[in-house]
């Protein structure tokens, strides 16, 4: 794959899996956020094992990555619902597994959809937050929607969020207030950045896509997505 060439060796096997797992599909898709999308990552598509050790391998890494770049330090890996439930247990199985030394002790959680009321109760499974760093791992970022509302979950329970890990930044802008998706707006990724101070990584983004895109998509799929980029382009 000639224009993945730039991408780290961890990103680019996991842009191949994707692709060869067609985790990234082409088409129309309604997305959380209500806008309509040429192309979709679809994290519930790396059921399979050798593609779920492709995708807890690049959390993994870029985690590790992290950690000897800027000291990302943290006792708890947090998925949301429901996506995100696979891919914390995952990571935290790979970390222990590439570095027992760093991250044997490291725990991982979830929340739930809906409270339980009976049994143990509550909203979180796994390890309690109170008083933890937490680092968000979930597969894409859009308009950021999910990550808030994990944010606002985990500080509910006592937890400090340090961090988020994507699969996917799809580099959008936020929605504008007044609906008008025409208006300049900064993107979702750099403003939770700021209002959070978090530390945010994605191991691919939508560039490294579009980028990699000549190798193995249409030429109707690469102008669509390519006009999607240009149609929600953030402003920073
Ligand atoms: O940038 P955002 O606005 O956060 O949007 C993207 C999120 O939306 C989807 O999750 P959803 O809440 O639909 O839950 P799921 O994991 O059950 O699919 C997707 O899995 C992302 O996590
Ligand atoms: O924004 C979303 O809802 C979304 C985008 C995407 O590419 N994949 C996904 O699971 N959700």
């Amino acid at each position: 794959m000639s224009s993945t060439t730039t991408l780290a060796p961890y990103k680019a096997d996991f842009l191949k899996a994707s692709i060869e797992g067609k985790i990234l599909k082409f088409g129309s898709f309604e997305l959380k956020s209500k806008r309509i999308s040429p192309y979709f990552f679809n994290a519930g598509d790396f059921f399979r094992a050798d593609l779920l050790q492709a995708i807890s391998n690049a959390y993994a890494k870029a985690i590790i990555e992290a950690r000897e770049q800027i000291g990302l330090e943290f006792d708890v890996v947090f998925g949301p619902a429901y996506k995100g439930i696979p891919l914390a247990t995952a990571t935290v199985d790979k970390l222990c597994q590439l570095d027992p030394k760093n991250y044997g002790q490291i725990c991982y959680s979830f929340d739930r959809k809906e409270a339980k009321t009976h049994g143990e109760g509550g909203n979180i499974v796994g390890a309690p937050l109170k008083g933890k760093k937490v680092l968000i791992v979930d597969d894409v970022i859009t308009a950021g929607t999910a990550k808030r509302d994990a944010i606002a979950k985990i500080k509910a329970e006592g937890g400090e969020p340090v961090g988020i890990v994507v699969a996917l930044d799809r580099m959008e802008k936020l929605p504008s207030p007044d609906g008008d998706d025409s208006k300049p707006m900064p993107s979702a990724i750099g403003e939770i950045r700021k209002e959070y101070g978090l530390t945010i990584i994605a191991i691919l983004t939508l560039d490294d896509i579009v980028a990699g895109m000549k190798d193995f998509a249409s030429a109707e799929d690469i102008k669509r997505t390519e006009e999607y980029r240009s149609k929600y382009k953030a402003s920073d």
